[in-house]
């Protein structure tokens, strides 16, 4: 049976590390469709024209190195606010969200535009400096050399141009349940989520 389960909210909110799990819990797939805009973003930056990117987009480019950082995240979000780019990239991510065995979605327009439908909807979300400590201690842990007001800079930028676009904004379905993640651990988080999609009629495998 293909049930769907969307989860979106701003960067750096817990939506990765909480898909990853109710992956495992739920028994079915996961796909990171920040990664789809990232993959674009990153070629952008190495010269190609974004819609000509996304149009030729390959599995091996969601593979690449390089595609967590600061810079490639801010492309990503300069190319996710063309309205063609969203376009070409929505079979794919529909095709997926139906599989058999279920799927979970995590990105900024799963609940509102790509899974409507979708059986369980979670609205995830941190306070701006909070998200800004969090991507602060990844970039340093990953090397990057960076400061603190920058990551919080960036991730009021980001927030904005998400928000702000005229396509598919980020925002919440009218029937998703909202994640607040400021004051949660990561098992928290996590359980919030579980005790959500089971009330929408999601079964746990593990
Ligand atoms: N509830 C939480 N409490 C503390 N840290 C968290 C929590 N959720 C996620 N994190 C950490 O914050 C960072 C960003 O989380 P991530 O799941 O990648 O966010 P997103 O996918 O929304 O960008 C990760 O390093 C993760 O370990
Ligand atoms: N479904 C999605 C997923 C990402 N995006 C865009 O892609 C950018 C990077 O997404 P991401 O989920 O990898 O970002 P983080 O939340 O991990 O920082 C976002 O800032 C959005 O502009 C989108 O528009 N729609």
């Amino acid at each position: 049976m293909a049930f769907t389960i969307a989860i979106d909210g701003p960067a750096a909110s817990g939506k990765g590390t909480i898909s990853r799990e109710v992956a495992r819990v739920f028994g079915c797939a996961h796909l990171d469709t920040g990664l789809l805009y990232r993959a674009v973003g990153l070629r952008m930056l190495e010269g190609e024209e974004p819609l000509e990117a996304a149009r030729a987009l390959m599995p091996a480019d969601l593979e690449k190195d390089g595609l967590r950082t600061g810079a490639v995240g801010e492309a990503a979000s300069k190319v996710a606010a063309i309205p063609e780019v969203r376009a070409a990239l929505v079979d794919f991510q529909r095709a997926f969200a139906r599989r058999d065995g279920g799927a979970v979605l995590d990105g900024r327009d799963i609940g509102t535009v790509i899974c409507p439908e979708a059986e369980a909807k979670l609205f995830v979300i941190a306070s701006p400096e909070t998200r800004a400590r969090r991507r602060f201690q990844e970039f340093v842990a990953a090397g990057e050399d960076v400061d603190y007001s920058r990551v919080l800079e960036d991730v009021r930028a980001r927030d904005a141009r998400d928000m702000g676009r005229a396509d598919a904004p980020l925002r919440p379905a009218d029937d998703a349940t909202e994640i607040d993640t400021t004051h949660l651990s990561i098992e928290e988080a996590v359980a919030a989520a579980i005790a959500a999609i089971e009330a929408a009629g999601g079964t746990r495998t593990a």
